[in-house]
């Protein structure tokens, strides 16, 4: 592991076995599916999929709130997957979490203050009760709250003030590294862009490297520096944020992308766009997980599993086609030519693709986002 790397997973696998009785097997969900990735010090990597794609699972693997069935995760140097005791907390103060509904996550009856110092008190004990105080104060000031705040209790803050008290509780012990689990999704749209500039200022101020797991795109686009795309256990494209949202490879990351509403129509309530019905984790399908909702599947998709084949610029993409369907973006209509019958239906998707229609899907409810007052 390289000096600049500050957390990695190598061939991580979680499955979880559900049901089954004494004459029946458990099945087997393959949540997270053979993950390989690496983090850089200092940097914001996000991780993006469809809701039940594994993003949490492997969120709390790397957080070590789950042990891996297989695999190894390893923090600033060492593997965590076993620790305990004493190692875990110095782990703890290193990595935190920030969670997707910061209310449930704080505790109702303790004050602000003495939240955002309880973890004062586990990882820097020495601290008088003063030290203590003015700590917190400053904490609090860090992330755009007031010290007088500390004598409130959570009930007293909107959405994005708790989540706020979120981040200042996260900060205290001085970690290298926090995770956010979907940390602006169930707050209001204009709140989400206040919550996300504060973290990413809190990022390069403090140089804290943040792990944000999404399930939508536009959240991370314009603070992650590199981006992975996760479908059904497993990682379809992964690269620079630049790379990946400006010259999309996988038909997945694709539409996914496809799905970002106009910034015009960011205030309202947003279509979801999905390509049908994500198969199973019990049940991926073979060959490529993604082929039963490819444009662009071919027999062998069907068979056989494409590796996440990384290039030059660390752009890594799982799909078997993905230089077909980008050159088949580029071929002017009139040169291109179906090479067979059975490929015409495939190729009326390419000339759609090349002259800038979204691939096939369908769209589901539309999901409003409650307003809230911050
Ligand atoms: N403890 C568990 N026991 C059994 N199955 C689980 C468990 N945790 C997660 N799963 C299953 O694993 C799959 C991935 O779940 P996970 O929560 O990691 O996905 P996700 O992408 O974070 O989805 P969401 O955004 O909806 O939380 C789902 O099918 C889920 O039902």
């Amino acid at each position: 592991m390289s000096n600049d790397t500050i957390l990695a997973a190598h061939g991580l696998v979680r499955h979880f076995n559900v049901g089954g009785g004494l004459l029946q097997n458990p099945t087997v969900v393959r949540a997270v599916d053979g993950i390989d990735l690496t983090i850089k010090r200092g940097e914001t990597f996000a991780i993006v999929g469809e809701s039940g794609c594994g993003k949490s699972t492997l969120a709390r693997l790397l957080m070590r709130l789950l042990t891996p069935t297989r695999g190894e995760v390893v923090f600033d140097g060492r593997d965590i997957s076993g620790v305990d005791g004493k190692a875990l907390t110095d782990l703890r103060r290193d990595m935190q979490f920030i969670f997707q509904d910061p209310f449930s996550s704080l505790n109702p009856r303790l004050t602000v203050g003495k939240l955002v110092g309880e973890p004062l008190e586990v990882h820097a004990p020495d601290l008088t009760r003063a030290q203590r105080r003015d700590r917190v104060a400053g904490l609090l000031e860090q992330v755009g709250l007031k010290p007088e705040h500390a004598d409130r209790y959570p009930h007293e803050f909107s959405g994005g003030q708790r989540q706020r008290i979120g981040i200042a509780r996260a900060l205290a012990s001085g970690p290298k590294l926090i995770i956010g689990d979907e940390p602006v999704s169930a707050l209001d749209v204009s709140v989400q862009a206040q919550v996300i500039n504060l973290l990413s200022d809190l990022g390069r101020d403090l140089d804290l490297t943040l792990v944000i797991i999404a399930h939508d795109l536009a959240v991370i686009r314009h603070m992650s520096d590199r981006v992975a795309v996760m479908y059904l256990g497993q990682i379809v494209e992964s690269g620079t944020a630049d790379e990946v949202f400006e010259s999309p490879r996988h038909p997945y990351t694709r539409a996914l992308l496809d799905a970002i509403p106009e910034p015009r129509h960011s205030e309202t309530p947003r279509e979801q766009t999905v390509l049908g019905e994500m198969p199973s984790p019990s049940a991926p399908p073979p060959g490529c997980r993604f082929h039963t909702r490819c444009p662009f599947a071919q027999d062998n998709c069907r068979t056989d599993v494409p590796r996440l084949e990384d290039d030059a610029d660390e752009h890594a993409v799982a799909c078997h086609h993905w230089r077909a369907i980008a050159a088949a973006q580029a071929v002017p209509e009139r040169t291109a030519k179906p090479r067979s019958s059975g490929s015409a239906s495939r190729f009326a998707l390419y000339r759609a693709a090349a002259d800038g229609a979204p691939l096939t899907y369908k769209t589901a409810a539309a999901t409003s986002p409650t307003p809230t007052k911050d």
